[in-house]
């Protein structure tokens, strides 16, 4: 049977001026499996080694000319064959001998006599191990070459909290230097918080053999003072995070990473996230956040809390007269002045005060949050001296502006106990607070949220309202005085509401306005007026006026001119005889837009009235520059006449500017005799009122018309009530 070739297991240089040495030693080695070069001496042995390049060398320490250990050093000062092992074959086994072949750079030795049964066993064991040196050279070259890549500090930590290894890396901010922490405890090292923390996480990582983690900051002016405590005050830090995994039962491996500039980045992201880019204060989604927060904690601590809404009254005239610019400007000093008004207060019962109390949802609208409330006035003491806070003028560049606000107040738990419902409803008294006459604080209550659903319901139902013919006019005259006879008819719109009836102007033109359904409501009932004041114009053959509202939404539509064009080429009426009654609030808004749209109306040539007049600004130089045919005396100062001196005497100085100003005047809301008897003493031009007729359906007024002098046969179909009949022409 054929001998199995051993597999081959490394080649060895074999250098020995006796060639017996040489010939057994090439025998046993061949013997376990190795391969042989041999050489003579050592000037041979050193060109074989570099031609060859073995695995092992074994050299002769006594040859003629060059000997092994002259043959080991040259070897070793070629740097590649630094690791290569080299056994001495010594003459003695003398220390003297032994001690100049590792000086030499030998990594073994075998001494003369030789054992020869176990030289192989003992080249290969010499091989093998340096086999797994050479293996774990090249892991540590990796080690070090991944620890110079990364930027963690490194170190080894034992049970009990002591630095057993530590290995600073380059992005470590040099916090800490190794020499300060190899031997020492966490505690010598780490302020005296944040070593316990670590050390419970050791302690965690060592029990669960999981990977731990740790968040820290330390004052980037270093460690002294941060164990002094000066790090309380706002020293600049710098964050860390400590990763710790365990690498045997008593110990761990820790990274330190820099995290600063993470840290850095977040804070950036949570600032663009949380902040109000316009204001700088918090933002919705911050204040969401505190509210949620605020929320678990009165929970738990069975306190109150208040939430406050706040919203500018009239923001939106500031935006459009004055600019955007102006407006953002505005914005910003409203919220700096919240936040005075807040910040000394009793507001932020927490220990770190900070404006997450107060955050701008957007537009114009603020909320501020009152934690730990005793008492619900508090929250109402709050909301004056924001209101008072809001009422001083704010001078922004060259403009002094006057602003109120209105607050909506709504309370944990009384009210709401989750934070969209105590937002919504802080909104909702906000709402009404605005409806109650603006610069107003209410607080919240549930009818408030029945009012809002009727007041949606009823939204709902204007919607439908035009298609389903629900609106209807009604008329009322306005008669000349000096001629007694109707020159005039009112326009007044009704809605008959499929269940709830007949609803009034009051309650649904402020909803239209609101929702701008007023723009195809209002273009019905110029239209619809229109066909009908033709219509009387025709069977009456006389030059009747018809007398129709415009809404201040109307009035800054784009389209108006054209509408109130084509509502009197359908209807054919002569623009002259078509009469827009405007009120003054309507006017002022925007004087430049103002003027334009009234020079467009006054180029088509309809008749232009100011409605209301005395209740809003009353200016005589704004009267004059809008040019218009006729201001209406509002009721209020006809109510009381002639008893009322004040309004008596107000309104004598109405007619007398109007006429000074070439205007016609028209007294509204005549209900007796003696008003008209008094209006007709100062010279009023016409009047218009129950006295003289009640709001009508068409029928009859083409009944009143067809009376000369008119006698008011009117009846309120709508009121009901038609107890003022009188015949003026009879009263004169
Ligand atoms: N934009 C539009 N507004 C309209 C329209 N139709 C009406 N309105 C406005 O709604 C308000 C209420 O109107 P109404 O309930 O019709 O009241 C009018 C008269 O009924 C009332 N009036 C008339 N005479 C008397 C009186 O002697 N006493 C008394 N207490 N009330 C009286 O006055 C209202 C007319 O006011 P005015 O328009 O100011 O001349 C009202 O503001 C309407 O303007 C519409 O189609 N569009």
């Amino acid at each position: 049977m054929a001998a199995v070739p051993l597999a081959r297991r490394g080649l060895v240089l074999v250098a020995d001026d006796d060639p017996v040495m040489r010939v057994l030693m090439l025998e046993m080695l061949g013997q376990v499996g190795l391969d042989t070069v041999e050489a003579e001496d050592g000037e041979q042995a050193l060109a074989s080694f570099r031609r060859i390049q073995p695995d092992l060398v074994m050299l002769d320490v006594e040859m003629p000319g060059m000997d092994g250990l002259a043959v080991c050093r040259a070897i070793r000062q070629q740097e590649q064959h630094a690791t290569v092992p080299i056994i001495m074959v010594t003459g003695a086994d003398e220390l003297a001998s032994v001690t100049s072949a590792y000086e030499a750079g030998a990594t073994d030795f075998v001494s003369k006599p030789i054992n020869w049964p176990i030289l192989g066993h003992r080249v290969l064991y010499v091989l093998r191990a340096s086999d797994a040196i050479s293996r774990l050279r090249l892991a540590d070259a990796q080690h070090r070459a991944v620890m110079a890549a990364i930027p963690d500090t490194f170190f080894r930590m034992n049970r009990a909290g002591y630095y057993l290894d530590y290995e600073q890396g380059h992005e470590a901010s040099g916090v800490f230097a190794s020499e300060r922490c190899v031997g020492q405890h966490l505690q010598q090292v780490l302020p005296e918080a944040i070593a316990q923390q670590m050390l419970t996480q050791v302690h965690s990582v060592l029990a669960s053999q999981h990977v731990g983690s740790l968040d820290y900051a330390l004052p980037q002016n270093g460690i002294a003072r941060a164990r002094a405590g000066e790090h309380a005050v706002a020293a600049p830090v710098r964050h860390f995070e400590a990763r710790l995994v365990a690498t045997g039962p008593d110990e761990v491996l820790g990274l330190v990473r820099d995290i600063s500039e993470r840290k850095r980045n977040e804070e950036q992201i949570r600032r663009l996230a949380y902040c109000d880019s316009l204001t700088g204060i918090p933002n919705r989604q911050a204040f969401l956040e505190t509210l949620e927060a605020e929320l678990r904690r009165s929970r738990k601590d069975k306190h109150k809390f208040a939430v406050l809404f706040m919203d500018l009254d009239a923001f939106k005239r500031i935006n459009d007269t004055l600019g955007h610019d102006v407006g953002d400007h505005l914005l910003k000093a409203v919220s700096e002045r919240l936040r005075e008004t807040i910040r000394p207060s009793d507001l932020v019962s927490r220990t770190e005060a900070d404006d997450s109390n107060l955050a701008r949802l957007g537009g114009d609208e603020f909320t501020i949050l009152i934690p730990d409330l005793e008492r619900v006035d508090d929250a109402l003491a709050v909301a004056q001296r924001v209101k008072d806070a809001m009422c001083r003028p704010f001078q922004l560049d060259s403009h002094e502006i006057f602003v109120t606000a209105s607050i909506g107040i709504s309370l944990y738990p009384d009210d709401g106990e989750d934070c969209s419902s105590l937002l919504k409803f802080a909104d909702t008294a906000m709402y009404h607070a605005k409806n109650c006459g603006k610069n107003n604080a209410k607080m919240y209550s549930s009818s408030l949220t029945m009012q809002i659903m009727s007041h949606v319901q009823l939204e709902v139902g204007l919607r439908k309202a035009l298609q389903n013919q629900e609106l209807y006019l009604l008329y009322q005259p306005q008669i000349d005085v000096s001629s007694a006879t109707i020159v005039s008819v009112e326009a007044l719109v009704r809605w008959r509401h499929p269940e709830r009836g007949i609803i009034s102007p009051t309650e649904f033109i402020p909803l239209a306005e609101e929702t701008g359904l007023i723009v195809p409501i209002g273009e019905w009932v110029l239209r619809t007026a229109c066909q009908q004041a033709r219509q009387w114009q025709i069977s009456d053959d006389r030059p009747l006026r018809i007398a129709v509202n415009l809404s201040a939404k109307q009035f800054k539509d784009e389209n108006l001119s054209q509408i109130v064009l084509s509502a009197l080429q359908d209807s054919g009426m002569p623009a002259e005889l078509l009469e827009l009654e405007l009120t003054e609030g309507t006017l002022m808004d925007d004087a430049r837009a103002t003027m334009q749209t009234l020079e467009r109306l006054r180029a088509i040539g309809v008749y232009l009235a100011i409605d209301d007049f005395g209740t809003g600004y009353s200016s005589m130089s704004y009267l004059k520059r809008f040019n218009v045919s006729a201001l209406k005396i509002d009721r209020s100062f006809i109510t009381g006449l002639p008893q009322d001196s004040e309004n008596a005497a107000i309104t004598r100085a109405i007619i007398a500017m109007a006429h000074g100003l070439k205007l016609n005047v028209v007294a509204e809301g005549v209900e007796t005799n003696e008003q008209l008897r008094m209006l007709e003493q100062c010279g009023c031009d016409m009047v218009q009122g129950y006295y003289l007729g009640h709001p009508s359906p068409p029928e009859n007024i083409a009944l009143m018309l067809a009376q000369r002098p008119v006698l008011d046969g009117s009846d309120d179909n709508d009121s009901g009530d038609s107890s003022v009949h009188s015949k003026f022409p009879e009263q004169h």
